[in-house]
């Protein structure tokens, strides 16, 4: 099974549910990292155990949600084996995967609708990294 690994802080705490729901209905495996309530919260404390379990833990990608998405992006970007992209809508999120090989999607819940987020949601776990070109753009990206 396809193990997920989801975060958020109290901005993107309202889809965290909603989400999780889609993805055990569509067959993944989740673990929820938290936060647990809407209780506001430091993105950070949420950000790292996701890009750890995705970086070394065995889970195949990672779903991040806050206020603009930025914060949990920034963060979850300082760890060496993670690609962390910000998508707003499903073409963005696609492209990350083909282009970029991303492995953890960020939504910035305060500026995308539920259904939209799902939809860019099925396109980042649905599209395949395209290589080719952009395997020797990727492999520049770690300093
Ligand atoms: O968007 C965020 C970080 O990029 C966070 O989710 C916060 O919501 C944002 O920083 C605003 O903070 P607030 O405590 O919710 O006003």
């Amino acid at each position: 099974m396809r193990k997920i690994a989801i975060g958020s802080d109290h901005a993107g705490f309202p889809y965290k549910e909603p989400i999780v729901t889609w993805l055990t209905t569509n067959g993944y495996e989740v673990k929820d990292f938290g936060t647990y309530s809407a209780d506001s919260a430091d993105y950070a404390d949420f950000a790292h155990p996701v890009a750890s379990a995705v970086e070394s833990e065995g889970f195949e990608k990672g779903i991040l949600l806050c206020g603009s998405g930025q914060g949990v992006c920034i963060t979850a970007n300082k760890h060496q084996g993670i690609r962390a992209s910000l998508a707003w809508e499903k073409e963005i999120a696609a492209l990350s995967r083909q282009h970029n090989d991303a492995n953890i999607i960020c939504f910035p819940v305060r500026f995308i609708g539920l259904k939209e987020a799902l939809e860019s949601l099925e396109a980042f776990l649905n599209t395949e990294f395209e290589g080719g070109r952009h395997q020797r753009r990727v492999e520049k990206i770690s300093c």
